[in-house]
């Protein structure tokens, strides 16, 4: 696994996002099995963190997070998101993934704080990286990405919600989304804002950022943060349809819109990269920003008790 991850970081180092040649538009590329042909069993990968369920006919995976107590992103789960993509995005029979989560009223707690707390800049390097490299891959994924909202999804998570193309969430109003980075006294990155102002706009964005706002369901429809509630029990019925939809178009003709519409912010980050990871780096190396972070994290503690 961890050679894995080296291979893809040396990768997207020298060369950027996957060149757009390599993800070249395809006509219905799961429609291509011969007709007649009795349909093609579902297939499955699972590592440790997540579960991938790759049904053949639909051309649709699924890909369920399976980190307990909450699917944090940290290096591991970041490393096996990005091989699993990597694997989806190559695989022709695939047009479209539903990212969801398997843990009970968590989509994902976002990234991993313990990862940011008390490392080397070794670590903290090799964490933004795959941070990068995960959102660098989802945002620019050539498939149809579907996520389905089942728990709360503050900040990493949130991010993950807002790189698909579409967002269904379950309608509980104790479910809440949101980029709360200044909750906890560090600041959403440029891409992290870049992706966010493409999904609700420019004043939404501002005012939810400042505030780190997390947003209780209903809200997050009402912002645009999410496109659609629907009770919890019809989420996979919804997903289904809502996958039907966006599959019946051709595949190349939404793959270049989706590329035209996300090149400059995909495109700033590669740039910027090794920058972006400096930042990253010398910021959460403060003192003051440990201290936030730890107190954040004794706060998560004490809530329990
Ligand atoms: C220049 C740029 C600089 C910096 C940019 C960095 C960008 C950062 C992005 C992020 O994603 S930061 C992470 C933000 N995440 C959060 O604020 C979420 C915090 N967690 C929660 O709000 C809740 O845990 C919950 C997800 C709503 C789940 O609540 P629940 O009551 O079900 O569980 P509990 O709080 O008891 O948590 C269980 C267990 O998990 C630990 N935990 C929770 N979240 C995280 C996390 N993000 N990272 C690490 N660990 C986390 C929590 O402490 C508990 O641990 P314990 O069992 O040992 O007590």
């Amino acid at each position: 696994m961890a050679a894995a991850a080296a291979t893809l970081a040396r990768r997207i180092t020298r060369s950027g996002v996957l060149p757009l040649c390599r993800r070249l538009p395809v006509w219905g590329r799961a429609a291509r099995r011969p007709p007649g042909l009795p349909l093609a069993p579902c297939r499955a990968f699972s590592n440790k963190k997540i579960q991938v369920d790759m049904n053949e006919s639909s051309g649709v995976a699924t890909m369920k997070f399976k980190s307990p107590p909450v699917n944090s992103l940290n290096l591991d789960f970041l490393t096996e998101f990005c091989i699993s993509l990597e694997k989806l995005e190559n695989d022709r029979a695939c047009r479209g993934i539903i990212i969801t989560s398997a843990i009970p009223k968590i989509f994902s707690s976002g990234l991993d704080i313990t990862e940011m707390c008390g490392k080397s800049t070794e670590h903290y390097t090799e964490f933004w990286r795959a941070v990068q490299e995960m959102w660098l891959r989802l945002y620019s994924s050539n498939m149809v990405t579907l996520a389905v909202v089942n728990g709360s999804s503050p900040a990493g998570g949130c991010l993950i919600a807002l790189s698909c193309d579409y967002r269904i969430m379950a309608d509980n109003p104790k479910y809440t989304i949101g980029l709360n980075e200044a909750q906890l006294g560090i600041v959403a990155p440029f891409w992290f804002k870049d992706t966010f102002v493409n999904v609700v706009g420019q004043r939404v964005a501002e005012r939810s950022l400042q505030l780190g706002s997390l947003y209780p369901a209903p809200e997050a429809l009402k912002f645009g943060i999410v496109d659609e509630l629907v009770p919890e029990e019809k989420l996979q019925e919804k997903a289904t349809a809502v996958m039907a939809q966006w599959l019946a178009l051709p595949d190349h003709a939404r793959q270049i819109t989706k590329s035209m519409m996300r090149k400059a912010v995909l495109d700033l980050l590669v740039a910027h990269r090794e920058e972006d990871i400096k930042n990253f780096t010398s910021f959460v190396s403060k003192e003051s920003i440990q201290k936030s972070l730890r107190m954040y994290m004794e706060m998560l503690k004490k809530k329990k008790s």
